[in-house]
């Protein structure tokens, strides 16, 4: 399936240190997974996270999801050899964290070669140089790391998330010019399925392909979330038709539900038909 085109709707953080969280993904529905060696794992346990996780993937169980390794930073201790065990692993993807500007990624790219780049977006320096690192040869993707961006913005929390919004602008602004996956950060509360859902919703609707979760809980309302509802299917179908009939009519505009429909509204309604079949045919897969 085309990167593209594959859906990305849930992308589950497993921390690279545990066993039975690295077994337990190989039976979640998700679409995509961040073996990650940076923040979920303590600084004792660094090193023998990096074995575990060769070892897990060389052993393989993760089917159709796409898997991503997230390294530690190049200003730590790990950061270079976590990148050279990389270009060991069966990684689809390596992601760096904290990315300021190009010169990371290049450095990145150094040991990892042809190995495609996502970039976790969680710094002011890496705000507003988003449409640099966007354009970046190597890079596939965007992860919004909004933990450490409230940090570093020293916001507070709040459940619309007005002090993000510049931020997530932004990032989505860089990455859509560029024709990049991105992804929306975690949501902490990982037993609040409400607060998800709603968190989920507001993602979707700025544009993001998914989420990052912490927790197995969140997969469901995830995945139903980022997916076309049965009456956005059937929205899409209606103005697909009705364009093509006022057409063959010679009219360049028809009417559906009474709203206009015009051939970008049928893209549009095309990119629904395909998204909810690349979803069908991983979930058949
Ligand atoms: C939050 C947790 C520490 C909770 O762990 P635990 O207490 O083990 O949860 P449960 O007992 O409810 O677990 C039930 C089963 O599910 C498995 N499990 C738990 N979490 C995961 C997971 N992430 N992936 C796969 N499987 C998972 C348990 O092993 C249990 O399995 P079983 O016993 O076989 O039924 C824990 O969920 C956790 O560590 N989550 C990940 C935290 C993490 O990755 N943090 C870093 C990423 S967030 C971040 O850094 C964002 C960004 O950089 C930013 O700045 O915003
Ligand atoms: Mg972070």
């Amino acid at each position: 399936m085309d990167p593209r085109q594959r859906p990305y709707r849930s992308v589950l953080y497993i921390p690279g240190s545990k066993e039975r969280a690295l077994e337990k993904a190989k039976t979640l529905p998700v679409d995509a997974i961040i073996f990650d060696l940076e923040d979920a794992v303590s600084v004792d346990e660094k090193e023998n996270a990096r074995e575990t996780l060769k070892a897990a993937l060389a052993a393989g169980g993760y089917g159709d999801r796409i898997k991503i390794v997230r390294i530690n930073g190049f200003d730590t201790q790990w950061g270079k050899d976590d990148a050279a065990a990389v270009c060991d692993m069966d990684a689809d993807v390596v992601l760096l964290p904290k990315v300021g500007s190009t010169g990371d990624l290049d450095a990145l790219a150094a040991i990892t070669g042809d190995l495609p780049i996502w970039a976790m977006m969680e710094t002011p320096r890496g705000m507003l140089n988003a449409p640099s690192i966007a354009a970046h040869p190597l890079m596939a993707g965007f992860v919004m790391g909004t933990n450490d961006l409230a940090k570093e913005l020293q916001t507070r929390f709040r459940a619309d998330r007005l002090p993000l919004q510049a931020s997530l602008g932004l990032c989505l602004l860089a990455a859509k010019a560029e024709g990049l996956i991105i992804v929306d950060g975690v949501y902490n509360a990982f037993k609040d399925d409400e607060g998800l859902r709603a968190e989920c919703e507001q993602g979707r609707d700025m544009g993001f392909d998914g989420k990052t979760l912490i927790h197995p809980a969140q997969v469901a309302v995830t995945n139903d979330a980022f997916a076309p509802s049965d009456a956005e299917i059937d929205l899409a179908r209606r103005q697909i038709v009705a364009f093509e009939e006022t057409e063959a009519a010679g009219q360049g505009v028809a009417v559906v539900d009474g709203k206009i429909v015009e051939n970008l509204h049928v893209a549009t309604a095309r990119e629904i038909l395909a998204k909810a079949e690349a979803i069908s045919a991983l979930q058949a897969g």
